[in-house]
């Protein structure tokens, strides 16, 4: 593999880890914005781009997605699911006074995965959405005038100098983000660092206007040939109130007969469907592959 790897960054963030974890040695580039980072990947300034999709607390990063379905050229070529540890961290001179801090700042997502922990410590903090976990991490340490933390990883920590005043604050254990790897052509790309876990096609499926039963009519495309089902979601199409596309994840590879005949019978449904892609999944576990801080 070799070509510059996009990514949202700066340091520190959880994308960070994941793009370190698929990707050992490549040249990297971090992009403020989700936005950005798929502009990149698209006009080939850069060979990948990992981005956040799901997470297991907050679900969609609808940007990520949203985004994806509209850039056309660009393809899910791989999976990264990377195990998210949110931490509490105010600059080293603000330590004795962090149970008094005016505000945080971090990732919308992870304010919403750390949502109990602030309503029982901070009931009327303000939170303040920054563009990524890192740079709320990078903000904080540029402010020791001011008494305010950022919700971030440990790794964010340790990049900037602060201090990790409590740990582990998302509210649920079973914490994990998906991270896809994006290409501007339909190929998927293996590692060679992380253990394969299954195989997966991801689709959208608009259905057509006023069709009783039109959804159902979907899913027993998929339900009659075996197809497992690992996710169904709706998303506006913003184009006006009611109109909605599905997203699906199919849990296997694209093959010769099986999926290509349910796009088939979807087509002569009405419905108009887009594959964005068939790929590897992997799962990081911080364990076997060093991660460039
Ligand atoms: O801000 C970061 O560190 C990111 O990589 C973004 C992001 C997200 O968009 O969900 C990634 C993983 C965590 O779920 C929280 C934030």
């Amino acid at each position: 593999m070799t070509g510059t790897i996009g990514y949202l960054g700066p340091k520190g963030t959880f994308t960070k880890i994941a793009v370190d974890s698929m990707f050992n040695g490549e040249k990297k580039k971090s992009y403020q914005t989700i936005p950005e980072c798929i502009d990149a990947v698209s006009n080939q300034e850069v060979k990948y781009a990992v981005l956040p999709l799901e997470n297991a607390i907050e679900g969609t990063v609808n940007i990520t997605l949203d985004y994806l379905i509209q850039t056309k050229n660009i393809k899910i070529v791989s999976e990264v699911i990377v195990p998210i540890r949110q931490h509490f961290m105010v600059h080293p001179s603000n330590v004795k006074t962090w149970e008094a801090v005016e505000g945080v700042y971090s990732h919308s997502h992870a304010i919403a995965q750390c949502h109990s922990f602030l309503r029982q410590k901070f009931p009327s903090l303000d939170s303040h959405s920054m563009k990524s976990t890192g740079a709320a991490a990078e903000y904080v340490s540029q402010h020791p005038e001011r008494n305010i933390a950022a919700i971030a990883n440990h790794l964010a920590a340790k990049e900037y100098d602060l201090s990790i005043v409590e740990k582990d604050i998302h509210d649920f254990d079973n914490n994990h983000t998906r991270f896809v790897v994006l290409h501007h052509n339909e190929t998927s790309l293996s590692s060679t660092q992380l253990e394969e876990r299954g195989q997966k096609t991801t689709l959208t499926i608009s259905l057509p206007s006023d069709r009783p039963g039109a959804l159902h009519q979907v899913l027993s495309a998929f339900a009659w040939r075996h197809l497992n089902l690992s996710k169904i979601e709706s998303r506006p199409m913003k184009t006006g109130l009611g109109h909605y596309y599905f997203l699906i994840d199919i849990e296997q590879k694209m093959d010769d007969v099986l999926i290509p005949n349910a796009i088939a019978e979807l087509e002569s449904l009405g419905c108009t469907v887009d594959v964005l892609g068939s790929y590897p999944y992997y799962l990081y576990n911080g364990n076997g592959v060093t991660l460039a801080v």
